[in-house]
Parts: structure tokens; C-alpha cells; sequence
């Protein structure tokens, strides 16, 4: 197990967002939050990811995790000034070693970036900056990531791009993904479990035998 989540409650003032959330990630499952808009999907992850604490409750990570996190869709300014490279650069120390850069090369060439590495992130279409995100998370070699919303306002065909980047993640090294999403047929596709967040409560499962509940 890599995340148990026990008896997890939050309010803001008096009113209750969810209330004695109980479930757990398993290492290298990849897991699809859903929910609808206000449920809490975000607040949970800005609780996991200690920015956030709870009213109630607790989770433990496992003691060997490293989490990354690729935030919500952010507008980037179109004169904002440095290439993708630099973007990524920014996670990183002031004086590049050798080292560093050659870990740049590789977290380019693992997120197609490379051959677009000098284009400014205000030029960068959406989904080569959201891949431009994920690189500058990936320098920390993270073996869990939590991705919010990431895909929401990409067109079709760099929704797939992406996801079949973290697929490869998934497959590849292993990492643990836990992906916040509105997009159901996008996360049947990729995701194997799912989180679905409503009326302050939550259900676990297989993707597979996920069915959305409208109420
Ligand atoms: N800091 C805060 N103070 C007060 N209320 C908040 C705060 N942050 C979030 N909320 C409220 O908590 C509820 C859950 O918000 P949250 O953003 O977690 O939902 P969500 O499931 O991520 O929604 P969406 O899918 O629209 O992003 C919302 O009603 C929101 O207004």
C-alpha cells in the first residue's frame, strides 16, 4: 500500500465538503478522481500534498514515497520569456552541472519535448506545456504523481498524448498515478481504478466497472 487514507474529513467554516473518507492506494495502480464540480476532488489533493490540512482525520504515504505534482492549467502569459527548456530548468539548481543537464535531455526526450526544447512557454500549445510540466516534476524522480485536471482544455488528439505518456510512466518505472479528471471515457481508457467523489463521501474501484451515478 502506498497512500492509506482513514476516517479523512474537511470543512470550511461549518460546511462539510467530505466527511470520514476511508481508502487506499495500492503501489503502481493508477487512479482516476472523479467526481462532480465541487466535490472536493482538488481540496483532497491540496490535503495529500500537505497544503491543505484537514478538519479531521489521516493519511500516511508510504515512508518511501516521492510524490510529483503537475497542477492545474494555468494561462502562461504569450510574452512570457523563457523556452520550454528554461521552464523545465527552473526545478533545478542555479548553477547546471553537466548532470543536470543531461537529466533536462532526458526528461525532454521522455516528454517529446525535445525537437521544440527553444520554443517559449508562451508560444508552447497547451498540451506541450502541460508535457512541459510534467518534465519539470519528473527532474525530482518522483515514483507517485498527481496530476489535477491535466488534460481539461487540451484538444483531442494532446489529451492522448499526454495520457499515453503517463501510461508509459505507469508501465515503464512503475510510478504511481493518481489523475483528477472529469473526463470518464478518457479515464476508462487509461486509468485502471477509480475515486469518485460525491455528497462528501467516497467509492473505490475498478475503472472498468466504473458507472457514473447522476443525482
Ligand atoms: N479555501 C476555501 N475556502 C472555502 N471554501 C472552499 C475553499 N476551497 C474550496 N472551497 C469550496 O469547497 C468545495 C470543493 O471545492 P474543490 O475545488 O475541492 O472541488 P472540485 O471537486 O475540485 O471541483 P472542480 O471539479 O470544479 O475543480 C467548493 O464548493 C469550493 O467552493
Amino acid at each position: 500500500m502506498i497512500l492509506d487514507v482513514h476516517n479523512l474529513t474537511m470543512k470550511f467554516d461549518n460546511r462539510t465538503i467530505f466527511q470520514d473518507l476511508d481508502f487506499q492506494l495500492q503501489e503502481g495502480s493508477m487512479t482516476a478522481l472523479l467526481g462532480p464540480n465541487g466535490a472536493g476532488k482538488t481540496t483532497l489533493i491540496r490535503i495529500l500534498l500537505g497544503m491543505l490540512a484537514p478538519t479531521a482525520g489521516s493519511f500516511q504515504f508510504d515512508e518511501h514515497v516521492k510524490l510529483g505534482y503537475v497542477p492545474q492549467f494555468r494561462n502562461i502569459d504569450p510574452e512570457y520569456p523563457l523556452s520550454i527548456r528554461s521552464f523545465i530548468e527552473l526545478n533545478g539548481p542555479l548553477f547546471k552541472s553537466k548532470q543536470f543537464k543531461q537529466e533536462v535531455d532526458h526528461e525532454l526526450e521522455e516528454m517529446n519535448l525535445t525537437s521544440i526544447q527553444h520554443t517559449r512557454m508562451g508560444e508552447a500549445s497547451g498540451g506541450q506545456k502541460q508535457r512541459a510540466y510534467l518534465a519539470q516534476a519528473l527532474l525530482d524522480k518522483p515514483n507517485m504523481i498527481v496530476l489535477d485536471e491535466a488534460t481539461a482544455s487540451l484538444d483531442p488528439s494532446a489529451k492522448e498524448e499526454l495520457m499515453a505518456l503517463i501510461q508509459h510512466l505507469n508501465k515503464k518505472h512503475g510510478m504511481t498515478v493518481l489523475f483528477v479528471t472529469h473526463d470518464v471515457p478518457l479515464a476508462k481508457k487509461y486509468m485502471k481504478e477509480y475515486l469518485y467523489l460525491d455528497h462528501g463521501t467516497v467509492q473505490a474501484g475498478k475503472i472498468a466497472d466504473f458507472q457514473e451515478v447522476y443525482s
